[in-house]
């Protein structure tokens, strides 16, 4: 068998699982492969049926006694059992439905029987479980692989073609590892990770398996990044002329707090060097990063160059268009706006003028990368994210500059720092650790469905004050079982009854609130009709905005000063930081209100923790607790490849090692165009393949 051998030509597999497979990505024996197990079953002990455990699946050896009986206990339910029998006593065994086990299983032979043995007062019996014969057991006496799977493809076809193909081929797999890499840090041959990690001799091989191919996609990763990064920052880049910080301070509606000012003094240093500048500015929600990033594009312009700012959503591109024209204009910076929602002509007439050099700071969404956007000078990339663009979004801004431009990213959500190393390279980081003056922290409540009613009062109170509410729910449409930006990991809770915007807006504007202005949104509308409803809520217009998350990152609306979240249980506590974020943004005394009808201890005691901490990073280490890395890190966050084999919250120390030896191997060859460090690159390619081709 060669690695190339199509699945389908596998015994038992047709088209229709042909076709299934391939939705995992899976045509060829090689990428089964390729394909790890997500968890094991360890299914090596064998054990007496009178010891067999009761807590938990195990594995008997014992001979079928008699011929398995089926019968039928109504329309659609047969029963088929049989006795069987070891050395230490009897069981028996029962099937739901299966009735070809009475062929299957013969008297006087010999099986493995893998399922949790019940004790029924003495009688001991075990309900479908999986059995094989002892003499052609492949599952069972051996720690099984148990694989990601989709519909029509089971955990036992994927075993069997794995099984298959490692017996097959696993000597074919290619060691890209370069030889004294492998050496130095210890590691397998990558048949014998091949071999383990679908089917492991024992713990002690899989956990050797293992170190290997995470090693490796984390070596394979950091070089990608590595190579990334200083193709850029050897690069010579542009200086920017200095410039009197207190002439852009002159634009600022309010002096700038200690932490913009530092802010702002480092990156004037960083834009004076011809370096490109490679900068983090990680503040809290509402402290104020946008005046910061206004003062770079600023900086830009007074020497001659353009700037582009690139926003997650449509809805924070456009107000940042907003603020900073507002801003800026008085400078003489011409700022425009390009966006995906755009009309057509909307977006051809930006584009033009943008080719044109009309505009000095270009503000917008992905549509800043399509193949319309042209730059005259490009000097300066900002990118607003949470860890939503990619490596290849992130270089393809950048690219469109002639001269390697500086770049600033700006984020409010804290990562460790060895993460933030392999996201965004060598950078430099600013903190910003201070509010603007006169904020009072938001008030926190956790209410449950007896108070709706003074709840609603609380909202008709701030309204009748001249103030705005944004009310939070966690889906779209009644039923739907995600509204965007849903925190990865939490799994719906059917029981729960989901607040639906639409519905929702629709029993507030005419039940509760007929006297009030009641909108909603959220990320199903089209991007015309969202920034309608967003500008008319900035401008006062709308006195209850009804949303989704699609509010959580970045929106500023200073005059709203209560949010209260639905179903605030469905909520990942990072998440309900973010939305808490856009209340407490003007003078007023601004609240937070939860309403969760869950009587979970866990949800209680998560809810009343965010109710009670105003910190971000505070609650994004207890999110971190609570939920585990695979959340926090969950959905592509963080904006780098798809890994298969290595966790990045969970396989730190591996990272770490991986991180220095691609800087070591980089310094000795850094086009890794040497021979025998072809197979990497190789697969360095292979690796951010979906990020478009950036190696180039
Ligand atoms: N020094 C300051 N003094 C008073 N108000 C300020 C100051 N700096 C910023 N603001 C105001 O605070 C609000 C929040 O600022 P901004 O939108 O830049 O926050 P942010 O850091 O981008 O937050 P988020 O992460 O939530 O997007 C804005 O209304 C802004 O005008």
């Amino acid at each position: 068998m060669t690695l190339d051998r199509p699945l389908q030509s596998f015994p038992g597999i047709g088209p229709a699982k042909a076709k299934a497979l391939q939705k995992l990505g899976l045509t060829a024996a090689g990428d089964l492969l390729g394909y790890y197990p997500r968890a094991y079953e360890d299914r090596t002990q064998i054990y007496p049926i009178t010891s067999a455990p009761t807590e938990e699946a195990g594995c008997v050896c014992a001979l079928v006694a008699e011929t398995p009986r089926v019968s039928r206990v109504r329309a659609g339910l047969t029963l088929t059992k049989c006795r069987i029998v070891d050395g230490s006593g009897a069981a028996e065994v029962t099937f739901f439905n299966q009735d070809y086990v009475r062929r299957a299983l013969v008297v006087g032979e010999s099986y493995i029987f893998y399922g949790r043995m019940e004790l029924l007062g003495r009688k001991r019996q075990l309900t479908n479980p999986v059995f094989e014969r002892e003499d052609r057991a492949r599952f069972t006496g051996r720690i099984m692989p148990v694989y990601p799977l989709t519909a029509g493809v089971s955990n036992n076809l994927l075993a069997s073609l794995a099984l298959q193909s490692v017996e097959g081929c696993a000597d074919q797999v290619p060691d890209e590892l370069p030889p004294a890499v492998r050496e130095k840090h210890q590691l397998c041959t990558a048949e014998f990770a091949c071999r383990n990690v679908h089917f492991p001799a024992d713990q002690e091989a899989l956990a050797v398996a293992r170190r290997r191919l995470v090693f490796e996609e984390l070596f394979t990763l950091s070089c990608g990044m590595a190579f990334l990064r200083r193709r850029r920052t050897d690069a010579q880049g542009r200086a920017f002329p200095k410039r009197r910080l207190d002439e852009f301070l002159a634009l600022l509606p309010f002096p700038p707090t200690g932490a913009q000012r530092r802010a702002m003094e480092e990156i004037s240093a960083d834009l004076a060097q011809p370096r490109p500048m490679n900068r983090l500015i990680q503040g809290d929600v509402g402290s104020g990063k946008t005046a910061v990033a206004a003062f770079a594009a600023w900086l830009a312009h007074a020497g001659g160059f353009q700037s582009a700012l690139m926003a997650p959503t449509e809805i924070l591109a456009r107000q940042h268009y907003e603020t900073l024209t507002k801003l800026l204009a008085p400078a003489g910076v011409r700022v425009g706006l390009l966006t995906g929602g755009m009309r057509a002509a909307e977006k051809k007439a930006a584009q033009a003028a943008l080719a044109a050099g009309e505009y000095d700071l270009m503000v917008g969404t992905h549509a800043l990368l399509s193949e319309g956007a042209v730059y005259q000078n490009l000097g300066l990339v900002i990118t607003d994210e949470q860890h939503r663009f990619g490596v290849g979004q992130r270089s393809a801004l950048a690219s469109k500059a002639e001269v390697p431009p500086h770049v600033l990213v700006m984020s409010a959500t804290p990562i460790p720092r060895t993460l933030a190393l392999l996201i965004y390279g060598d950078l430099d980081v600013t903190v910003i650790d201070e509010l603007p003056p006169g904020r009072t922290a938001v008030e926190t409540f956790l209410v449950g469905e007896d108070k709706r009613a003074r709840m609603y009062n609380f909202v008709r109170k701030q309204v009748s004050e001249g103030r705005q509410v944004y009310m939070i729910c966690p889906a779209v449409e009644e039923g739907a079982q995600d509204g965007e930006g849903e925190p990865p990991g939490l799994l719906p809770n059917p029981a729960a009854e989901l607040k639906a915007v639409t519905a929702y807006a629709k029993e507030l504007s005419e039940a509760v609130f007929p006297d009030l202005r009641v909108a909603f949104v959220h990320g199903k509308l089209k991007p015309k009709d969202k920034s309608l409803v967003m500008s008319a809520f900035a401008h006062g217009e709308i006195d209850i905005l009804v949303s989704t998350t699609v509010v959580e990152v970045g929106v500023d609306v200073p005059n709203a000063n209560l949010m209260v979240i639905e179903n605030a249980e469905r909520f990942g506590l990072s998440q309900l930081h973010q939305l808490r974020g856009r209340v407490g943004r003007g003078k007023w005394q601004s609240y937070c209100v939860l309403v969760s009808a869950n009587r979970s201890p866990e949800t209680r005691e998560r809810l009343k923790y965010f109710t009670q901490t105003t910190d971000g990073f505070k609650i994004a280490e207890k999110d971190l607790e609570l939920r585990g890395p695979g959340d926090f890190f969950g959905q592509r966050q963080h904006g780098l490849p798809t890994l298969r084999a290595a966790d990045l919250a969970g396989d730190t120390r591996v990272l770490k090692e991986a991180q220095e030896a691609a800087n070591e191997l980089l310094e000795t060859d850094p086009e890794l165009d040497w021979p025998g460090h072809r197979p990497l690159m190789g697969k360095v390619r292979r690796l951010f393949a979906e990020e478009g081709d950036i190696f180039n």
